[in-house]
């Protein structure tokens, strides 16, 4: 059974005001540490989905790059364009490209939930779930085919209708920090500069 590692790269960062998955973290680009905790388990294949003005940014070998025909559609549309491409994969483990703290052991502890008895399988806090740490199966394709059709973008919307396995995280969990804004992300900086 394949299980794909996917890095959603095609964003607009419109909040960041500049393309935020590119920005020095650790020495490397910043999606790099989603694609290094994916490839660490090593799924295969790794896409990044992207859209033709990003994708000269990215330098990667033995990769899939997924380049939307139109971008901006959002994760769900995303994930149905990868799913569309990929017909021998089964599960697809969908992270985001701005996660400073994602990291090889969440990856592997989410892949110990696999089961034929579900689509999606999403990581939840006491306030919110992680659709964009999250595994899914190709049985919700069709789910998310329709809720496209219907203009209902929001991966949670998806959650409504197909069988989800819900993993319990810590709320203080710092996995699942994302930057969205400038303010984000020198909060972020700094803390690593004062952890270290
Ligand atoms: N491939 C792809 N990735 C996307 C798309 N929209 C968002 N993403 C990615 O999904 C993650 C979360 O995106 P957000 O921060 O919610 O949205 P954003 O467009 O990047 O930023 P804002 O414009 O500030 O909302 C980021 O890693 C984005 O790069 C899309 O249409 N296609």
């Amino acid at each position: 059974m394949k299980i794909a590692g996917v890095v959603l790269a095609g964003g607009q960062s419109s909040r960041y005001g500049q393309p935020k998955m590119f920005e020095p973290f650790a020495g490397q680009p910043l999606y790099k540490n989603s694609l290094k905790a994916l490839q660490q388990n090593q799924l295969e294949p790794l896409i990044i989905a992207t859209n033709a003005s990003l994708q000269k940014n990215f330098a990667e070998q033995n990769i899939e790059m997924i380049i939307e025909k139109q971008p901006h559609q959002g994760p769900l549309f995303a994930l149905q364009n990868i799913m569309l491409n990929f017909p021998d994969v089964e599960w697809f483990f969908v992270v985001a490209s701005d996660m400073p703290y994602m990291n090889a052991d969440f990856v592997q502890t989410m892949l110990t939930y696999i089961d034929d008895r579900y689509d999606a399988i999403v990581p939840k806090q006491a306030t919110r779930i992680q659709p964009l740490a999250s595994l899914y199966r190709r049985t919700a394709l069709p789910n998310a085919t329709r809720l496209i059709q219907q203009n209902k973008r929001s991966m949670k919307s998806l959650f409504d209708q197909v069988r989800v396995c819900y993993v319990g995280f810590e709320e203080e969990s710092s996995t699942f920090i994302n930057i969205n804004t400038q303010l984000d992300w020198a909060q972020t900086v700094e803390k690593e500069f004062h952890d270290e």
